[in-house]
Order: C-alpha cells, then sequence, then structure tokens
C-alpha cells in the first residue's frame, strides 16, 4: 500500500476504521502500528495519560507541535469541548496532507486548524493570525531539540498565562534533556513526570506534564 508508512496508514484507516467515528480511527492506527509496521504516534498507553489531562483541563485553545499522521489531533479533538479549538502545527507538507484526511475521516475538522509551516515561524503570528490571548495546553510532540526553544519562544509572545500547562511526549526516548532541565529546574513551572513506555513497545518512555505558573 502506498510509498510511505504515513500513506499506508491512512489506507489502513480508510480501509478499517469507521468513517466520522474518531475512536475507531484512533484504534485502527494503534492496531495498524502495534501489529503491522511501527509509527512514532503518542499510542495508546501515553494517549490514555494524554487524553486524561486533556479531560482535565478542558481546553478551550490548544497547541499540537508535529502533527504527523494526525493521531493524536484526531485523539484529542475528540474529547474537546463544543466550541474549542486544536491548533497543530506540521512543517513536513506529505504529512500534513495525510493528517488532513485523517482527520477529515474522524470528522473532527471542525475542531482541528492544521497549520502547514515551521512551529519557529508560526508562533509569533498565532496571536494575530488566530485572535488568541493564551493557549490552555500545548502538546510537544515534534523534533525533540525544538521542545525548549519553542517553550521559550511560546513565552516570548505571551501565548502562556499563569496556569497554561505544556504536555511533551518522549521525554526519556528518545528525550528531551535540556527541555527536561528547563521546566524542572525553572521556578515559573510545576513539572511531573508520567511514566510509560515508548508506543507499541516496552521500552521506558514518559509524558511530562508542566504548569506554567506565570
Ligand atoms: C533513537 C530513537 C528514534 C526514534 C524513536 C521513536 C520516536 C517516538 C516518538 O513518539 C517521537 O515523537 C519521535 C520523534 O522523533 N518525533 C518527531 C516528530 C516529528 C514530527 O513533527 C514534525 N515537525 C518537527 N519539527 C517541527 C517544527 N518545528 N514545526 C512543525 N512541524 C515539525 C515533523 O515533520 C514530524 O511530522 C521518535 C525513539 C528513539
Ligand atoms: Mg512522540
Amino acid at each position: 500500500y502506498g510509498s510511505t508508512r504515513p500513506e499506508r496508514i491512512l489506507a489502513e484507516v480508510k480501509r478499517k476504521a469507521t468513517r466520522g467515528d474518531a475512536r475507531s480511527v484512533v484504534d485502527t492506527i494503534d492496531q495498524y502500528c502495534r501489529h503491522q509496521e511501527w509509527a512514532m504516534n503518542v499510542g495508546d498507553e501515553k494517549g490514555t495519560i494524554l487524553d486524561s489531562i486533556v479531560c482535565e483541563v478542558k481546553p478551550r485553545a490548544m497547541l499540537e507541535l508535529g502533527t504527523y499522521c494526525g493521531y493524536s489531533a484526531v485523539r484529542i479533538a475528540s474529547l474537546l469541548p463544543p466550541n474549542s479549538r486544536l491548533i497543530t502545527m506540521e512543517f513536513n507538507p506529505v504529512f500534513a496532507a495525510i493528517a488532513r484526511q485523517v482527520i477529515a475521516w474522524a470528522g473532527v475538522e471542525d475542531k482541528v486548524v492544521l497549520i502547514e509551516g515551521p512551529s519557529g515561524d508560526w508562533i509569533p503570528k498565532m496571536k494575530k493570525e488566530f485572535g488568541l490571548t493564551s493557549f490552555d495546553l500545548v502538546f510537544l510532540d515534534h523534533w525533540k531539540d525544538c521542545y525548549l526553544p519553542d517553550t521559550k519562544l511560546m513565552e516570548e509572545c505571551g501565548l502562556l498565562r499563569t496556569g497554561s500547562i505544556l504536555v511533551a511526549d518522549n521525554v526519556i526516548c528518545p528525550g528531551a534533556p535540556d527541555y527536561l532541565e528547563y521546566v524542572r529546574g525553572s521556578p515559573r513551572y510545576e513539572s511531573k513526570y508520567f511514566r510509560s513506555h515508548l508506543e507499541y513497545t516496552t521500552v521506558e518512555d514518559g509524558i511530562e506534564k508542566s504548569v506554567f505558573l506565570g
């Protein structure tokens, strides 16, 4: 099927998932990536941790950095209260095109805005482009060496308010050591580690939840 892994994932979603049913899209991708070919989705185990934080925060405005195939965008969007919005950024046009179709198949396109471009360019434009004051919740799952610079950029652009929450995937594997040191060492963050495993494996990984204190 298809020439790239994301294309094969999309083909599987169209073949197996029920159109308009976000949960079936999530489950289809998890099944495929666990049993056919691994892919870097946050996955079912860490996804459950992410779900609990989204349900606790009930964000009106949420940002995701690194859409990839749209797995976590669908997972998050399916939990968002009415008139809430997930803005997700993806700079690879091939991945963005696949993600748009996965998001549409799941029937959550009215809750998701996919921005095609680098986070570094778009973060400074968010307030103006989207009439935003700040993000209630941010999910970081893009290149791991972008976590820290983008967090500092969001601070500088006034996109974080007292109580804004950052949720970072892969803080152990592949790891984001500079980001971890920052959020755990800074008096401006209250940070907590949720131990888990790298998606679809038994390798240790985890999610870091950091509350911005202003
Ligand atoms: C050694 C090793 C390798 C891989 C693993 C396994 C493993 C497990 C995981 O859960 C992982 O998230 C990852 C991982 O590397 N994720 C990077 C994800 C990038 C996506 O985000 C996109 N993107 C990257 N930077 C930006 C940016 N600035 N602006 C906009 N989009 C960006 C890219 O276009 C991709 O769509 C890896 C574990 C250990
Ligand atoms: Mg990840």
